[in-house]
């Protein structure tokens, strides 16, 4: 930017003033002149709002950024209308570079604000979120922004990019599937990547405001490899986990059927074993698959005999996808499966017959607070969106925030986001000093509850950010573009992996059942 400024002509208020019309037509925004002269028939808010004697010829910067996000100023197609500086002044407002890190108050989380202290993240976990924002600034975000619109599934180049830093491999969580990985480029060592690591990495993503995108990008793998990779039979087990780590093939989690949500015990998708015991024939439908338009492979959970169990299904001869248009972005490939009459080997079957309930439910924990880690971020997201609206929007003749009703929803938006990182946080420190066993038997209702708190905050948030966007917040394009997506976005974090009653109860029952008998008022 300073070798911008010091390229520019340096010109005086007076001169661009005396450029005030039709066909020839300055304005300065931010100390840089920009002729408008052709521009001004082309400009998307017409031309006859530029003519305004407030406006033509004269510093329209409170005025431009009343209307326009900063990052208009910086596509490349508008680089040819800064014609000048103003002599003597400088740029004030600061755009956002890949990686930077927000400067707005609760636009962070305190681990990232620099007064703050934490007792939870270490020196490799700061070095993964620098190198992972950079990493979705740069590489992820224009595709996402870009994909999020079109609807079409992430491109090649994004997820031949994430494979190669083994970005497929960490969002599984640690395990021994990362040791001896180079993750990031050896940023943190397999061994060493812990429930921080990823919850870094979960909130990156999440922070990008792509939110059927982000569905679409793997997020099918985060719950559909995991049966695979804990309960597969060698050698396809090695196999499928290696080609889905590298980016050549794609898996989803096909549970969920028109007949049956959150009751996966009523599942209707039925297998039947052949005499000799070598296959199996798999007949059902599935829905709402994230990531099945994409996927090679599909976890399929079936009835069979004496109960369910969980299959490796590869997509071939009947097995058939089509896409469900749900409310946010079909870059997320969300499918209906018809699977008819498919045989598959013994081998593909995920852990024992009639033991699937075991296989898929021992992933509904993580999955759950994979899903806390993007709701509590993408929440946070919005609170800054909404920071930085009331500051430069003026109403009345003065910024937005200068309103008491305006502040007062602050006032609630901050604090949900920050209870509910900070439970987030004391979670994951407990996952980090628990076995997958004791997180089964002591985390499941933590993770319950914290799941439903954090989507009705989110609910709350979306409520109150539309408010202060007004008729903004239900826009697709321009200033209030992430606040549309989120309250349009935000109810698939508050139904997928459990309804929020679902898991309120579940979290209830758990705890009754710890209950102990010889208690008493
Ligand atoms: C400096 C160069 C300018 C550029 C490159 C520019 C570009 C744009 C673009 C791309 C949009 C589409 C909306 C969006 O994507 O957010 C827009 C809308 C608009 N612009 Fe500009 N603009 C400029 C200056 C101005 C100025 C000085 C005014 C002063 C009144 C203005 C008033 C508007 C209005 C009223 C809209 C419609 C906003 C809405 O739909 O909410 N623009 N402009």
């Amino acid at each position: 930017m300073a070798t911008q400024e010091q390229t520019l002509k340096p010109l005086t208020r007076d001169e661009v003033a005396k450029h005030n019309k039709a066909g020839d037509l300055w304005v300065i925004v931010d100390s840089i002149v920009y002729d408008l002269s052709k521009f001004g028939n082309l400009h998307p808010g017409g031309i006859g709002v530029l003519l305004d004697e407030e406006v033509a010829g004269q510093d329209a910067t409170t005025v431009f950024y009343g209307l326009h996000r900063s990052e208009i100023l910086l596509r490349p197609q508008y680089q040819r209308l800064k014609i000048g500086q103003i002599e003597g002044e400088k740029q004030l407002i600061k755009h956002m570079q890949p990686g930077d890190i927000s400067r707005v108050p609760y636009g962070e989380p305190t681990w990232l604000t620099p007064e703050f202290k934490s007792p939870y993240y270490k020196e490799s976990h700061r070095a993964l979120q620098k190198v992972m924002r950079k990493f979705v600034d740069e590489v992820i975000y224009p595709d996402a922004q870009a994909c999020e619109e079109s609807g079409k599934r992430a491109s090649k180049e994004v997820l031949e990019a994430m494979a190669k830093t083994n970005l497929n491999a960490m969002r599984l969580g640690p395990g021994k599937h990362l040791h001896g990985r180079e993750l990031f480029g050896g940023v943190v060592k397999g061994e060493e990547f812990d429930y921080f690591h990823e919850l870094v990495l979960n909130q990156e993503v999440a922070r990008m405001g792509a939110r059927g995108y982000g569905d679409g990008l793997n997020a099918g793998m985060v719950i559909g490899l995991p049966p695979v990779l804990n309960f597969g039979q060698e050698p396809l087990r090695s196999k499928v986990v290696e080609e889905v780590f590298s980016g050549q093939k794609v898996i989803s989690l096909a549970i969920s059927e028109a007949f049956a949500g959150s009751d996966v015990a009523n599942l209707k998708t039925a297998a039947t074993k052949s005499e000799d015991g070598k296959f199996w024939t798999i007949n059902g439908t599935k829905k709402w698959i994230s990531g099945g338009m994409h996927s090679d492979y599909f976890t399929v959970g079936a009835k069979t005999e004496g109960g369910l169990t969980a299959f490796l299904v590869p997509r071939g001869e009947g097995v058939e996808t089509k896409q469900i248009k749900t409310s946010y972005s079909t870059a997320a490939g969300t499918a209906y499966i018809t699977i008819d009459n498919v045989k598959i080997p013994a081998e593909n079957m995920l852990g024992p017959e009639d033991g699937g309930l075991l296989v898929i439910l021992s992933n509904f924990n993580h999955e759950r607070w994979v899903m806390c880690c993007a709701s509590a971020r993408s929440s946070r997201m919005v609170v800054e969106e909404c920071l930085k609206w009331a500051a430069q929007r003026q109403v009345f003749g003065k910024p937005l925030l200068a309103q008491a009703v305006i502040r007062a929803k602050f006032a609630a938006m901050i604090a949900k986001v920050e209870a509910i990182q900070a439970w987030l946080e004391s979670v994951t420190y407990q996952m980090n000093n628990m076995t997958y066993k004791e997180q089964s038997r002591n985390l499941a209702g933590q993770i319950a509850f914290l799941k439903m708190q954090s989507t009705r905050f989110a609910g709350e948030i979306a409520d109150d950010a539309v408010n202060i966007f007004g008729g903004r917040g239900l826009t697709k394009t321009g200033m209030g573009k992430f606040i549309e997506q989120f309250q349009r976005t935000q109810k698939f974090d508050a139904i997928l992996g459990g309804a929020e009653e679902v898991l309120g109860d579940l979290g209830v029952r758990q705890a009754m059942r710890k209950m102990p008998k010889d208690v008493r008022l």
